[in-house]
């Protein structure tokens, strides 16, 4: 009989759990899972298993377009092997759910839509009590191209290459009390956050930066970290080309 080892709860443990891996200078992958996007639990189930095994330290579930809660609770059912956090990466408030270790509590900080800033997390903030969710208070802010997100969003991007306005925004969400500033470039984005716009945010605030989109190779993701991005965010790389996934995990987990 299968003896089936006791599973360690993440939920709860998250924050600390991600707070412990940065203190010890570690750089982070997170796998971006759309489910949306998942063609079959089969699928899911070996990339899932790849990305574990090669390092990836958590998965983050969520999409724009087409992800219902019962779409999304499917994918973390998936996911429940693994011991690693699955953390929901909302587009809004339908997805919240109990089966998740945390909850990226992400405020668009440059939207145009007082919704996004904190029209929403109001509405979701009794939901998640209720739910008993973790949260993780994370600043959202995206640059340049922005994709989905951007449109949906209704956010005013930053240019590529204004890294003052990325350094205020930083600066602004530090002051805030937010754990993470998540850099958007945008789903799929033809060009990624610039690695000197990272290195000039540094100087100034050290907050724990969170960079995605556009994200394709391990050389770009390697230049991200070295410019100082502390944890790095690949959907699309891994839908399209696993193997190229691994390779950026592998480069990131022996920096
Ligand atoms: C805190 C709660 C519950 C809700 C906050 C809602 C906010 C502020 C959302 C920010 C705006 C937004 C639309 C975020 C999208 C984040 C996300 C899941 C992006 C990655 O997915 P896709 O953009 O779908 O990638 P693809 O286009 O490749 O599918
Ligand atoms: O899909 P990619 O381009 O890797 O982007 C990851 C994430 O930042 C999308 O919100
Ligand atoms: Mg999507």
């Amino acid at each position: 009989m299968k003896i089936r080892k006791k599973k360690m709860k993440l939920k709860g443990k998250v924050k600390k759990y991600l707070m412990d891996k940065l203190n010890d200078n570690e750089k982070l992958h997170f796998s971006l899972l759309d489910p949306f996007k998942i063609n079959s639990s089969e699928e899911l189930k070996y990339i899932a298993k790849n990305l574990y095994n090669v390092g990836t330290d958590a998965f983050l579930i969520g999409g724009t377009l087409g992800v219902s809660k019962d779409k999304l609770d499917f994918v973390i059912s998936l996911l429940d092997d693994y011991e690693i956090p699955k953390i929901i990466f909302p587009s809004n408030i339908n997805l919240l759910s109990e089966k998740a270790d945390a909850l990226l509590f992400l405020s668009l900080l440059n939207s145009d839509d007082i919704y996004y800033v904190i029209g929403a997390q109001i509405v979701a903030a009794p939901i998640i009590k209720m739910l008993q969710m973790e949260v993780i208070p994370t600043a959202y802010v995206i640059v340049g191209h922005g994709g989905t997100a951007a449109h949906i969003g209704k956010a005013r991007v930053i240019p590529y290459d204004n890294f003052e306005l990325a350094t205020a925004y930083t600066l602004a969400a530090e002051y805030l009390g937010m754990d993470f500033v998540y850099l958007e470039a945008g789903s799929g984005a033809p060009e990624p956050i610039r690695p000197e716009m990272i290195s000039f945010i540094k100087k100034a605030s050290s907050i724990p930066l969170i960079i995605g989109g556009g994200i394709r190779s391990v050389e770009v993701a390697l230049k991200l970290v070295e410019a100082g991005a502390n944890i790095i965010v690949t959907g699309n790389i891994i839908e399209r080309d696993v193997d190229k996934a691994i390779k950026i995990i592998r480069g990131i987990k022996n920096k």
